[in-house]
């Protein structure tokens, strides 16, 4: 089995090119929609659910069979036809530097998609490495449910509250605690209840270095 190494690729203004306009291909947008990467998609026919896209030029159609000029410039590339042949002829066709991963034979690919849960900056993964998919995506559902909504209020906060904190105190202890202290249960608590002004004035105090 591959160990797989887990990175997060900063694809924005990057291209990725999706081979296929099917159900494989709709997924793998959906994945990729959210960062700012520039998504084009070779197909001579897209499903359904790719359209809304494609009219809110979030991705680009290129409504033709695959060619090998195709994938020039890209970073990622993604063989996802219902067509061995073409799948194995966009794997041929790119370039040692280029990253592939193939819808249709997870043993050639250079990468696979974890199935993932986004909450602002906060990102969770789960593979199984291709051994259950299903598993993957179980497993999401319940992580999803751990870290609700209330997240995305919750580390604007967090992320906010870092960024006055470590403008306060120089490294060291002092930080540290601090940093620290921002964890204590309450916090998401508050949030959770939209106790705003406990939140803030927990923060206030922190800043006076009151509580460290
Ligand atoms: C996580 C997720 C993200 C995504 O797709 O982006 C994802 N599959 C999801 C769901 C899912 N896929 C399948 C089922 C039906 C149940 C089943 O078959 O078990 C379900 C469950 C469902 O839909 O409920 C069918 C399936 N999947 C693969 C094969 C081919 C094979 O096994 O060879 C077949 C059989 C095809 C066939 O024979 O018909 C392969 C892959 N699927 C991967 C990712 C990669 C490994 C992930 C890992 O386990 O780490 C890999 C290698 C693709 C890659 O990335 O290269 C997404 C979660 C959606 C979400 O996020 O909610
Ligand atoms: N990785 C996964 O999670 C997963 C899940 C299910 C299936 N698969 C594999 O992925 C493949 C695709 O599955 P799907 O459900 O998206 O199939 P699909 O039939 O919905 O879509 C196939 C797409 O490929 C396009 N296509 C065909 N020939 C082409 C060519 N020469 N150039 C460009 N595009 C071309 C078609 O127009 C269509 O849009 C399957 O054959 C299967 O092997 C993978």
């Amino acid at each position: 089995m591959t160990n797989y190494f887990p990175i997060h690729l900063n694809l924005d203004y990057k291209k990725a090119v999706i081979v296929g306009g099917g159900h494989v291909a709709l997924q793998k947008v959906a994945s990729l929609l959210p960062t700012k990467a520039q998504i084009v998609v070779i197909s001579p026919e897209v499903t359904e659910g790719l359209q809304p896209f494609i009219t809110a030029q979030q991705i680009t159609w290129h409504k033709k069979a695959f060619e090998p000029s195709d994938l020039d410039d890209a970073i990622l590339i993604i063989a996802a036809t219902n067509d061995t042949a073409v799948n194995e002829a966009v794997q041929e066709a790119a370039q040692h530097w280029q990253l592939v991963n193939r819808a249709d034979q997870q043993s050639e690919s250079d990468f696979i998609m974890p199935a993932t849960v986004r909450r602002g900056p906060l990102v969770l993964t789960v593979s199984t490495s291709g051994a259950s998919p299903a598993l993957a995506r179980k497993i999401k559902a319940e992580l999803a449910e751990q870290f609700d909504d209330v997240y995305d209020d919750y580390i604007s906060f967090l992320q906010q509250a870092r960024l006055m904190i470590t403008a306060k105190f120089d490294k060291g202890a002092q930080r540290r605690a601090a940093l620290q202290a921002l964890l204590a249960p309450s916090l998401l608590e508050w949030t959770r209840n939209g106790e705003i002004e406990q939140r803030e004035a927990y923060l206030q105090q922190l800043l006076m270095g009151d509580t460290l």
